[in-house]
């Protein structure tokens, strides 16, 4: 792998958690337009076809899969239920040929409910925490038997979502469950992205490049909005077009050798946020500010 590819979610054109906005926006035609946005790879969205038929889509296209989000509920169903799934999970992955599995805990999660996500988020016990971290590093071990790595994603409305829950949970589990940095999510918790980067740069193994729009963010919290309340009022946007410093944020990750992907990742309500638009708007910042490439 070359030290860093750029790629693109799927979630500005479909989203998992809400399946009935973007649902005209097929997988040729996200593919496609991924292509002429000049990205070289994606995450798999829910509403992605088996590996054979997914493998023939990316290859026509010379696209490659980064990887893949996995809600795991260690702390509600157990370890061994987590890692049934966990497998099957892999398995996908490896057939087409994903380099991450992206974890995130689950469990009392409100990112898909109606609370105030900026007040009503959930905390684990001392107890549920030893469970969860005795878990992920039991799921990193599966990870590794097929050739992936474990990234935890901290997301807001879960019980992994401040700097100090991150670093609880870097501190209690071994190397092999690494970090999936998203700038968006920890800037929204805790008002700043570079804290996270600087202090857990040795275990970052995906990068999730997603900037906010500050305006909207202190509506959001003002009102108490929940999670999918506030994207669809445009809380989320493409790098370039909100308040995050990505030149600090890259070159943090250029000083410290990071290798891997870079996915651009921004939840919109694609019917007001043209996809493909919004793809071109982070390519033209990518290659203008942080590439430095001339037209
Ligand atoms: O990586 C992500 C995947 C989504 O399902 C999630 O809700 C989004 O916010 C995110 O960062
Ligand atoms: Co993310």
């Amino acid at each position: 792998m070359q030290e860093i590819s750029w790629g693109i979610a799927p979630i500005g054109w479909r989203n998992d958690d809400i399946p009935e906005i973007g649902a005209e926006n097929t997988l040729s035609h996200l593919l496609s337009d991924i292509v002429v946005a000049g990205f070289q790879g994606t995450e798999v969205g829910g509403f992605f076809p088996e590996p054979e038929v997914l493998n023939k889509e990316l290859k026509l296209r010379n696209l490659k899969i980064a990887g893949q989000w996995f809600s795991s509920f260690i702390i509600r169903d157990g370890i061994d239920k987590a890692e049934q799934d966990f497998h099957e999970h892999c398995k996908y992955l490896q057939a087409v040929d994903g380099d991450v599995a992206v974890v995130s805990e689950q469990t009392y999660s409100i990112q898909g409910e109606r609370y105030d996500v900026f007040k009503e988020k959930p905390r684990f016990t001392d107890e549920e925490w030893g469970i969860l971290c005795t878990g992920l590093n039991r799921l990193g071990d599966i990870a590794g038997l097929y050739n992936l790595k474990l990234v935890y994603h901290h997301h807001m409305g879960t019980g992994v979502q401040t700097l100090c829950e991150i670093d609880r949970l870097m501190e209690n589990t071994e190397k092999k469950v690494q970090l999936l940095y998203d700038t968006g999510h920890i800037y929204v918790s805790d008002g700043d992205c570079m804290s996270l980067l600087q202090k857990h740069i040795d275990r970052i193994g995906h990068v999730h490049f997603k900037d906010v729009r500050h305006s909207v963010l202190e509506q959001c919290r003002k009102v108490g909005k929940s999670f999918q309340e506030s994207f669809l009022a445009g809380m989320f946007t493409v790098p370039g077009d909100g308040c995050i410093d990505f030149v600090e944020a890259y070159h943090t990750l250029l000083e410290n050798h990071y290798k891997g992907w870079i996915v651009v990742e921004a939840e919109q309500d694609p019917s007001v946020a043209h996809p493909l638009e919004y793809a071109l708007i982070a390519r033209k910042y990518i290659n203008e500010r942080l590439l430095l490439v001339q037209d």
